[in-house]
């Protein structure tokens, strides 16, 4: 009996102590909670930094700036040690100009990068390394430099405008009924960006709406992107290769989609392009796909232009095409809007600019009025705007680099490979040691200096296009289209904000807002 009791009292006390450690660990948790919520970034044991990347995922750029704010420029962190995650976060422009321009090449490893990337965009021009990026990038600035790239660009950018998202806005307008103007920007960019790369109507800005396979896929992978790049490498690398996890499945999939779409793209094209037996022409309808697939004296040395002539790389090139343009150039178009709207007297001097526009031009003003490209030398203050908008809401906000050799930053940094280096461009457009104590407020005026025309200082500035040898080959095609957008949009409508509504970044790839953007659209009335 006594035995009995003894083992007893001896359960009960195990059992109690049990539970006394499991408080007194809640407790330790709750206690560390508190103390540490104030702090930016709390450095634990084994696991690094990486309880504060997860307490600050949702809000990951505002973290940046935190951390500038309360470190300076750079600071190195470490991630959990299982994580191979060692990081120097920076918003410095002296470190970011030697990483990006003076010494990018000790910076251009994209291999984690690349592997991020891979089901989506192959060995495109994003993610390809050495030569083969060598010989791309000659290619892709030969072709966006064309005049019968830039006419493709201001003829299609300018007919989605005209045919597809005035209309929508007018239809809009009489409804009186409130839309995500986010989601508006994301089908228009959808439709020019496939119509300038294919050659194809997808029709995805119309009133009702309608789904679109690829825009989802793109969307899902995007997704499943972003999750791996915030997951230690070797992690998501191993969910792949056992094949568990949602993420990976949902990028097999979406990469499937996307894969068996642009082979039929391709295919067609090729068959266009045997029945109509003739050479890309200045004056034809063409587009970037028939212009690669013709391209047949662009690269000298025979083994890359072998490369350069596979379906793979129009595959890789024209999907890393509609990747780089849509999201970028329809949030930062987001991002504009909602900026003007917030500020009505930058609407009303674009407004101002654009009447001068039109009464230089001597022609009779016919309704809706669209602006064309050859308009855009007048948009000064526009571009500001947009400039402005770069500045506070750059597109790609974090970009990543990983240094092959030793190295030291302008600003004393010590740098060794293995590391990744994160640049905040977000961070830096908040500094006021860069942009001044007014550095929050939307200013189209910092880019525009005495004489009235752009500030060639403050444009040197603007890294949201990236800077040197890898900056974005696109940035002139985002300008055109932007202008064409905004030009016309403002010039005969105007958004109403819904009020109340939470306007926040949400973490991804690019940019995007959390919620959307709701606006009611008013048709613009002429006195
Ligand atoms: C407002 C719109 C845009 C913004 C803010 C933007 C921004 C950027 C940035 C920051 C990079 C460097 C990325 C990195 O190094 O990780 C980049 C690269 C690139 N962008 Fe853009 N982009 C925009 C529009 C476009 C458009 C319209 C295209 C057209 C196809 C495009 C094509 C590319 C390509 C191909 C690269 C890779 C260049 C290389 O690595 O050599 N972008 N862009």
């Amino acid at each position: 009996m006594d035995s009995h009791y003894s083992k007893l009292m001896e359960k009960c006390t195990q059992s109690y102590n049990l539970v006394l450690v499991f408080f007194c660990l809640i407790l330790f948790a709750v206690w560390c909670i508190l103390h540490y919520r104030k702090q930016v970034i709390v450095r634990w044991p084994i696991v690094g930094i990486l309880p504060s990347i997860m307490l600050n995922a949702h809000r990951i750029y505002d973290w940046t700036v935190d951390i500038s704010k309360a470190f300076g420029g750079t600071i190195i962190e470490r991630g959990p040690f299982f994580g191979r995650l060692e990081i120097v976060h920076t918003c410095d422009p002296r470190n970011i100009k030697y990483i990006l321009a003076t010494n990018y090449e000790n910076f251009n490893d994209r291999q984690d990068y690349s592997d991020a990337f891979d089901t989506l965009l192959g060995d495109g021009l994003l993610t390809a390394t050495s030569n083969f990026w060598i010989a791309q990038r000659r290619v892709a600035r030969m072709t966006f430099n064309s005049k019968i790239v830039r006419n493709i660009i201001a003829h299609k950018g300018k007919e989605v405008v005209q045919h597809a998202l005035l209309p929508m806005l007018s239809h809009l307008s009489k409804e009186s009924s409130v839309v995500d103007l986010q989601d508006v920007l994301m089908r228009y960019m959808f439709d020019t960006s496939v119509d300038i790369i294919f050659g194809k109507k997808s029709n995805y800005l119309s009133t009702s709406f309608p789904p679109n396979e690829i825009a989802k896929a793109m969307d899902d992978a995007s997704e499943a992107i972003l999750f791996r790049h915030l997951v230690p490498i070797s992690w998501w690398k191993l969910c792949r290769r056992l094949k568990i996890g949602s993420n990976e499945k949902k990028l097999e999939a979406a990469g499937m989609i996307i894969d068996r779409d642009i082979a039929k793209y391709i295919n067609v094209k090729r068959d266009e392009m045997v029945a109509k037996g003739t050479k890309v022409d200045e004056y034809e309808e063409t587009d970037l796909l028939e212009v690669y697939m013709s391209n047949k004296d662009g690269e000298k040395d025979e083994l890359m232009l072998a490369k350069m002539l596979t379906d793979k790389f129009f595959r890789d090139t024209c999907v890393t095409f509609l990747v780089a343009a849509r999201d970028t150039t329809a949030s930062t178009l987001s991002w504009f809007f909602w900026s003007i709207l917030t500020n009505p007297y930058v609407e009303a001097k674009i407004l101002e600019e654009l009447e001068l526009i039109i009464s230089k031009k001597n022609t009779m003003k016919k309704h809706p009025v669209i602006f064309d490209a050859d308009d855009q030398t007048g948009m000064v203050y526009l571009h500001a705007a947009l400039c402005e908008s770069l500045r506070l809401w750059p597109a790609v906000p974090l970009l990543r680099k990983t240094p092959t050799n030793d190295d030291v930053l302008p600003d004393g940094t010590v740098i060794w490979p293995g590391m990744t280096v994160i640049i905040s461009c977000y961070a830096m457009a908040r500094m006021e040691g860069v942009w001044g104590k007014d550095c929050l407020e939307f200013k189209p005026e910092r880019w525009i200096s005495e004489d009235g025309k752009l500030n060639h200082e403050a444009m040197s500035k603007l890294v949201s296009f990236s800077l040197g040898p890898r900056n974005c080959v696109g940035k002139d095609m985002a300008f055109v289209v932007m202008k064409l957008v905004a030009s016309a949009v403002i010039y005969n409508f105007h958004f109403e904000l819904l009020e109340g509504q939470h306007i926040a970044p949400t973490p991804a790839i690019t940019l995007k807002m959390m919620n959307g953007l709701m606006v009611r659209v008013r048709e613009r009335v002429f006195s």
